[in-house]
């Protein structure tokens, strides 16, 4: 059940009928003042008196409704129980606000009846039961005043559904005028008397009991709301002397009853504005009570409307109303919402709640996947990133071997042409071999080749390709050692020397007459010494040691230069570059292979990044 806090919940009014025409034929002297719509005060002296609302003779029950009712009957159609009464004493006007004229002054329960009936028809999402029943507590006996036979009717209580009277009908009204011809009905049958002060007076405490029972259209039994609407008019209190002597031993016996439930009634407004008294309420001490118990105990919205007459011959009467209703105004009331706690309704209720918490998980499910979806991108484009920068590396990588590589291929090109331009040399060298091999006549020419080949050993000990790197300038002779750089040895007459671009046995004849002459020079000390003005001291003694580790040789058996091999060597080692080469072409046409992979990925990482920044 849900507690609603926020309101008051316990509304307590006076009201203050104007000068009937009994009271006008007399003084009609005013008993009271009505300074402000919260306040009455006294007339002849000081006693002021402050409620929730003063309602003077002037204001029309209509006003009245709209001020204090109305309010509880929209609570009811929201499933709060409501409960208004008129108390007061008899002829003070309670039957005239509960009922009024239904044509020119409608009282509380038709107003009420429309208000239910425009609401239901205004409210298309719900669906209504209306049922009425009008019951009267006559003499301590609860009466059913839609059906006279059903008399002293039993109230019962239980946990689930309160208090109930049993047996008491329950007619379902579908309509105003329904609801209308049921009250009709029931005034048909209600206990009413003539009184001193009230033609009409009623004599029992009625009931007009409307249970409404709202749901939401939507949720079938879910949400299903009860509430009960009670309208009480209760029977007027009236003083021992009242009715004076002739009052019969019936209306006596009526009095009694009356006053007894309104004493109850009165002690137990005592007792509920009490809250230091822990002692019970004595409910049960009145049927009225009894019946009244659930509006009173903190389960319905109250408004408790105290009627009195603004003479001041009614003025002990009046005061005995106004104090009641003081008392009533210390009640403090929290309401509560009834829902039906049937099983079905509440398996229809989880249903509904189960589907709303489904459709919010799905929700949620969504938000989720949404949240992990951005996740995911932001760790795909982190990835993508990092494969992108790697990519990009290995790119640089492959890019800088690839020149490397290229450098490598232009080198071995460009010795492979050195190669190739010894082949030349080394050719010229295989004819003359031949020239040796095949011209056994030419034994001078032979004699000199040996010396030639013996300078030539001597001066580039261990090194055969240093034979290739010989070079001739016109005015020396340069042997190039891998070891110790340049040995260098003066030529005679430049002028003389014949221009070796000529080729043949010519260019060779003059090497040779070169050598021999040099030989010749390197032999003699004295030429040595004509030679200091060519050459240092120390290339002087570094000639003679020459001439004197070629004179060892000399003596010992000139090996035999085997030209062929080394021909051979070198066209191996040529091959051995060839090799190299292609296998660096290789390389290099897999690195280009390498390099068009990568930049492919690259730009397809590139195209997705974009994409994913454009999201
Ligand atoms: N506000 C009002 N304006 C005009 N007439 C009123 C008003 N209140 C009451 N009356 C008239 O006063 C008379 C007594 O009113 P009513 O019958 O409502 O008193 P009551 O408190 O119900 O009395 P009882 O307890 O004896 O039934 C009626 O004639 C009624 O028309």
């Amino acid at each position: 059940m849900e507690e609603d806090h926020k309101e008051e919940h316990f509304t307590v009014a006076v009201r203050v009928r104007p000068f009937v025409a009994r009271e006008l034929e007399g003084a009609a002297q005013s008993g009271w003042e009505i300074p402000g719509p919260t306040s009455i005060k006294e007339a002849s002296g000081e006693r002021m008196f402050i409620y929730d609302n003063v309602f003077d003779q002037n204001t029309s029950t209509q006003i009245l409704y709209e001020e204090i009712c109305e309010k509880v009957i929209w609570k009811a159609l929201q499933g709060y129980n409501g409960c208004i009464f008129c108390y007061g004493q008899t002829g003070s006007g309670k039957t005239f606000t509960m009922q009024g004229s239904r044509k020119d002054n409608p009282g509380i329960v038709p107003l009420a009846i429309d208000t239910i009936f425009t609401y239901i028809q205004q409210t298309p999402d719900k669906s209504f039961l209306l049922r009425c029943s009008y019951l009267e507590v006559y003499n301590e006996c609860v009466n059913d005043l839609l059906n006279p036979n059903l008399l002293n009717l039993q109230i019962q209580e239980d946990k689930q559904s309160g208090v109930k009277v049993a047996g008491a009908t329950e007619t379902v009204c579908t309509s105003v005028n329904q609801v209308n011809s049921l009250l009709y009905m029931g005034e048909t049958h209600k206990q009413i008397a003539s009184t001193n002060f009230n033609m009409r007076s009623s004599r029992s405490h009625t009931i007009f009991r409307m249970i409404i029972e709202s749901k939401n259209r939507e949720y079938g039994n879910a949400d299903l709301n009860v509430a009960t609407l009670n309208l009480i008019d209760l029977a007027g209190s009236e003083g021992a002397n009242v009715h004076g002597t002739a009052a019969s031993i019936h209306r006596t016996r009526e009095m009694s009853f009356i006053n007894k439930s309104l004493l109850t009634l009165s002690t137990v407004i005592m007792r509920l504005s009490d809250k230091t008294n822990n002692a019970p309420i004595p409910y049960r001490d009145s049927k009225l009570t009894r019946l009244l118990q659930p509006s009173l105990d903190g389960e319905s919205k109250v408004v408790i409307i105290c009627n009195i007459s603004p003479s001041l011959d009614a003025y002990e009467e009046s005061l005995s109303t106004l104090k009641f209703a003081q008392r009533a105004k210390k009640i403090k009331q929290v309401i509560v919402k009834n829902e039906v706690i049937d099983s079905k309704a509440l398996i229809t209720k989880y249903e509904a709640e189960i589907k709303t918490l489904q459709e919010k998980l799905r929700e949620m499910e969504i938000k989720l996947a949404e949240e992990a979806g951005n996740q995911g991108y932001k760790e795909a484009m982190i990835k993508m990133e990092m494969k992108l920068h790697t990519i990009q590396e290995e790119k640089d990588q492959l890019d800088s071997k690839m020149e490397n590589l290229v450098q490598e291929k232009l080198e071995l090109q460009s010795e492979l042409e050195r190669l190739r331009s010894m082949i030349l040399v080394s050719e010229n060298v295989r004819l003359n071999t031949e020239s040796e091999i095949f011209t056994e006549n030419n034994s001078k020419l032979n004699d000199r080749r040996r010396v030639r080949l013996s300078v030539m050993r001597d001066s580039t000990p261990g090194s055969r390709q240093s034979i290739a790197r010989i070079s001739y300038k016109p005015s020396e002779i340069l042997f190039k050692s891998n070891n110790d750089g340049l040995r260098k040895f003066p030529t005679v007459d430049e002028s003389k020397v014949p221009d070796i671009s000529d080729s043949g046995e010519f260019r060779e004849t003059m090497l040779l007459d070169k050598l021999d002459n040099l030989k010749e020079l390197l032999e003699s000390e004295e030429p040595l010494e004509r030679m200091s003005m060519m050459l240092t001291p120390q290339e002087i003694e570094e000639a003679r040691d020459s001439i004197r580790q070629s004179d060892a040789q000399e003596n010992k058996e000139a090996p035999k230069i085997d030209f062929m091999a080394i021909i051979q060597e070198q066209d191996g080692l040529i091959q051995n570059f060839q090799n190299i080469i292609e296998e660096k072409d290789e390389q290099i046409a897999l690195l280009k292979d390498e390099l068009e992979l990568c930049r492919g990925n690259l730009a397809r990482i590139q195209k997705q990044l974009k994409q994913m920044k454009t999201k």
